[in-house]
Order: C-alpha cells, then sequence, then structure tokens
C-alpha cells in the first residue's frame, strides 16, 4: 500500500520504516527541514535501537520518502498516519495545536478522499473535532470530498520500539465507517496479533488508560518497595512472588526512582484533567503521579542520609535518560534529582552510554558539574556512585575497577540493579531500593 506519515518522531519514523519494511512505500511529511535532510541521508536524528540500519535499507529499496511538504504528502496516498506531538500544557491538558494543524491543512489541500489516522496520543473525542475541522474547511473551499477519521493508538516503548512495533501485544482501530474499516484490516492483514476494532472514542481511552495503568503499576510497587524498607523485605520478591499471578503479570513491577519519559507524566495529567472535564474524580491517578514525584526526594534523603553532608562531596552518576537503550532525557528523575543534589553542594560526575549530549544542553559542565567519557572515569574520586538508568552496561561492569578507583566505596542504586549480596562481599556498602 502508499502510506503518509506526518511527524517524523519516535512514533512516525518507526511508523514509517516498519510499514515501508513491511513492503509498502511510505512518504514522511515532516516540517522540520533540517530533520528532513538528515533523514534523506539515512540518519536517526535520536538513538533507536535498529532503527537507523532500516531507514537505510527502505531508502536504498525506494520505498521510503521524505518531505516538508504536506501537499506532496497528501497527493502520495490516501492514508495519512497522525504523529505529530502531544505535549503537556501548563494545566495538565494535552496541547492538540499540532494536530489540529494537521486537520486544518489537510482540508485545505486534499483533492480526493483521505483517511486521516489518529497515531498520536489524544483526549477522547478528538476525532470529533478532527472530523469538525475538516468538514468546516471543505465547505469553506467549496468541496465535497468524503473522508474519515480512525484512532489507531501506538504502544511501542523507546528503546524497543521497532520490535513492539511489528509484534505488538495488540492493534486497537476505532473506526466508524466500513470504507475506513476495510483500509485498516488490509493494512494490518500480515500481523499476528489480537486486532480490536472499536468505535473512536473506546480506542482513544484504551491508549490514556493504558498508559495510566501501567504508571499505577509502579508507582503502587513502589509504595510496597518503601515498606519493604522499614520492614527488611525485598520488594523484587515480592514484586515476583505477586507476578506470577497471571491477573497481576509480571512485568511493570520494577521498583526504583520513578517513572519519567515523554508519555507517561504528560498522559496521566491529560488523563486526569480529561476526567476532571467531564464531572469524574479520579483521584487515584493523582496520587499515583504525587507517589511518582515524591521518589526523586526520597532518593536525595537517601543520599543524605547515608553519606551526611554532600557539601564538597564528588558523587558519580551512571545513567541520565528515563530509560535504557534511549537517549531520550523528557521528563527523566536524573533531571529533578541533579538539580537537588546541585542544592545540596554536591560536585556531580556524570555519565550516560547515549543521553549526554541532550543533558548537557540543559547542564553544560560547569564547577560543580562535569561528564565523564566512561563509567569507570565517572567513579574516580567518587564518595557514592548513584545508579539513575539500569543500562545494560552498567549491570556488566566491572566493580573490583569501580571500587578501587573510589575514595569510598557505597553504591546507591535507584534502579535494583545488582544483587546485594554480591556487591557487599565485593566490599561495597550497597543501597538498592526496597531492598534489605
Ligand atoms: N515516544 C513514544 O514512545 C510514543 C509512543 C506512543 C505514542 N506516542 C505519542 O505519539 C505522538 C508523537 O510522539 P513522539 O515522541 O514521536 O513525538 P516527537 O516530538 O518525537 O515527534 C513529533 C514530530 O512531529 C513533527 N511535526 C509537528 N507538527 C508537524 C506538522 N504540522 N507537519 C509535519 N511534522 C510536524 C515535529 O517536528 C516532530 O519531528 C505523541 O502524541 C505521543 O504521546 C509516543
Ligand atoms: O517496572 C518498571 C517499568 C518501567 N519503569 C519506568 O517507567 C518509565 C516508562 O518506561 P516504558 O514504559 O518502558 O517506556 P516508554 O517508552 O515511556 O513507553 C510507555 O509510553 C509509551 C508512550 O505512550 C507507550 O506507547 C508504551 O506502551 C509505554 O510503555 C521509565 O522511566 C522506566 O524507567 C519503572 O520504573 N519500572
Amino acid at each position: 500500500m502508499r502510506l503518509t506519515v506526518v511527524g517524523a518522531g519516535y512514533v512516525g519514523l518507526t511508523t514509517a520504516v516498519c510499514f515501508a519494511h513491511l513492503g509498502n512505500e511510505v512518504m514522511v511529511v515532516e516540517k522540520l527541514p533540517e530533520k528532513v535532510q538528515t533523514l534523506k541521508e539515512g540518519k536517526v536524528p535520536f538513538y533507536e535501537p535498529g532503527l537507523e540500519e532500516m531507514l537505510k535499507e527502505n531508502l536504498s529499496l525506494g520505498r521510503l520518502f521524505f518531505t516538508t511538504d504536506l501537499k506532496e504528502g497528501l497527493d502520495f496516498s490516501d492514508v495519512i498516519f497522525i504523529c505529530v506531538g502531544t505535549p503537556q500544557r501548563p494545566d495538565g491538558s494535552a496541547d492538540l495545536s499540532q494536530v489540529e494543524e494537521v486537520a486544518r491543512e489537510t482540508a485545505k489541500l486534499m483533492e480526493s478522499y483521505k483517511l486521516l489516522v489518529e497515531k498520536s496520543t489524544v483526549p477522547v473525542n478528538t476525532h470529533k473535532l478532527i472530523k469538525r475541522t475538516v468538514e468546516r474547511y471543505l465547505k469553506r473551499r467549496g468541496k465535497i470530498l468524503e473522508f474519515d477519521v480512525v484512532s489507531n493508538p501506538e504502544f511501542l516503548r523507546e528503546g524497543s520500539a521497532v520490535r513492539d512495533f511489528l509484534e505488538p501485544d495488540r492493534i486497537v482501530i476505532g473506526v466508524e465507517s466500513e470504507r475506513a474499516r476495510r483500509i485498516m484490516e488490509e493494512l494490518y492483514k500480515d500481523f499476528k496479533c489480537p486486532i480490536i476494532f472499536t468505535d473512536p472514542a473506546t480506542s482513544e481511552l484504551i491508549k490514556h488508560a493504558s498508559n495510566s495503568f501501567l504508571a499505577m503499576k509502579i508507582s503502587y510497587i513502589n509504595m510496597v518497595a518503601d515498606l519493604c524498607e522499614k520492614v527488611g523485605a525485598d520488594v523484587r520478591l515480592v514484586a515476583e512472588g505477586m507476578g506470577y499471578d497471571k491477573r497481576i503479570g509480571r512485568e511493570f513491577l520494577r521498583a526504583g526512582i520513578g517513572w519519567g519519559g515523554s508519555c507517561f507524566p504528560k498522559d496521566i495529567k491529560a488523563f486526569i484533567k480529561m476526567a476532571k472535564d467531564h464531572g469524574v474524580d479520579f483521584s487515584l491517578l493523582e496520587e499515583v503521579d504525587k507517589i511518582n514525584q515524591r521518589r526523586a526526594v526520597q532518593f536525595v534523603e537517601k543520599v543524605k542520609s547515608v553519606l551526611w553532608s554532600l557539601k564538597d562531596k564528588t558523587l558519580a552518576v551512571w545513567g541520565l535518560s528515563f530509560k535504557p537503550n534511549t537517549d531520550d532525557i523528557r521528563e527523566a528523575p536524573s533531571l529533578r534529582l541533579v538539580p537537588m543534589l546541585l542544592k545540596e553542594g554536591a560536585r556531580l560526575k556524570l555519565y550516560d552510554p547515549k543521553a549526554m549530549e541532550n543533558f548537557k544542553k540543559l547542564y553544560p559542565p560547569g564547577k560543580d558539574l562535569d561528564y565523564a567519557p566512561d563509567m569507570y572515569s565517572a567513579v574516580e574520586g567518587a564518595s557514592a556512585l548513584l545508579i539513575f538508568t539500569e543500562w545494560e552496561e552498567f549491570q556488566r561492569a566491572d566493580l573490583s575497577r569501580v571500587k578501587e578507583l573510589m575514595e569510598l566505596p557505597i553504591i546507591i542504586d535507584g534502579r535494583n540493579i545488582y544483587e546485594p549480596k554480591v556487591v557487599r562481599g565485593l566490599g561495597f556498602e550497597y543501597y538498592g531500593v526496597g531492598v534489605p
């Protein structure tokens, strides 16, 4: 099939590259000219494992095209995936201006039937606003053209985006017309997972309800971790014991310094606001969010209780991205923790395998903050090693070497990447999250 994808971010680019990989011809419309240029050269402007290789391959096979011109995209195909950003507004609601712009400009430029596919995460009933906008502008142009709006939320995770896209747990499609349903069925015919057809409002809700539920699971286990610390139990085993119950499941029960990223924080706030706007008191989610906000504060308290004063102490930090295998630092716990530690007077030596360039844009090297070229340089002379992200590289670190390099062999691990007994056996003082 021929497809058009608007927005070449994590979701748009992954969608485009994966559909091209499956044999479709895909035109990507991205408004930033420099991004389009980079992509045409076969380079992905962010770090996502496997994506660049697939981009190059599909460019050379002539199945992927990039443009800044929406008209070119609309002339190319009838199926238009909206993959633009839906960031958070100050009141917590989702800023839908990028989605509105795509709907409006499409209506101004389309000359034949179009199927607009909402892939961005949007509040319930956004499909109605898209529909109304397109109808208004078509009417203004005196055009009678058919179109459909479909909700097809994306569930991929950064760091495993390609695999998540190609092998999803499920595909959700909210349609109103038979024509739209047939196009979507054809598009996803080779996928082996369950495909759930719903009305668009239900489909839009499935996305927000899923993300909020996952965030709730993490906040829940984080509270259990706090209790474990008080009573000397091990949250990892509590999670395992709970997780074997199929009704609970083992995923997303890793305790730590809290959830971050470009999705959970903004989506949970948008869901709370949406519920409020409809007169539904979803204060459960407000608590989930509050628990998460407290994680960083509690972690700094822990660092202080271990080291006493942090003033002029050198602390090594491993991990800045909000999760491993990405260079994305949007709403990463590190962004909350670093300023708090600096305020306590600590000197930080930061290291991350991929996210340092992004972090440097917000925190340039200075008197009390520096970046290390590798994980071992970061720990040289440090009074403690703080772990913020569970990169595999850290799990494989030569801890004897780390111990030699540090001023004091203390590890305060925000992600439980080590087995306490083993690390203590090597002579470290070790503090995890919710572990004895
Ligand atoms: N990042 C994820 O893991 C993920 C997963 C599932 C869903 N989502 C949702 O998908 C949406 C996109 O997220 P993202 O992380 O890919 O965002 P992003 O910010 O990485 O990418 C959005 C892209 O759209 C471009 N854009 C904006 N307006 C445009 C326009 N009018 N024409 C052409 N291009 C335009 C921007 O320049 C940018 O490159 C959001 O709603 C997000 O909540 C994200
Ligand atoms: O047991 C866990 C699992 C995750 N996290 C944290 O939760 C955050 C989000 O992680 P993850 O969900 O793996 O990454 P995202 O790329 O943000 O993906 C989420 O957000 C996307 C955007 O909506 C959705 O598409 C995905 O399904 C959803 O998992 C990260 O900070 C993780 O460190 C934990 O603390 N404990």
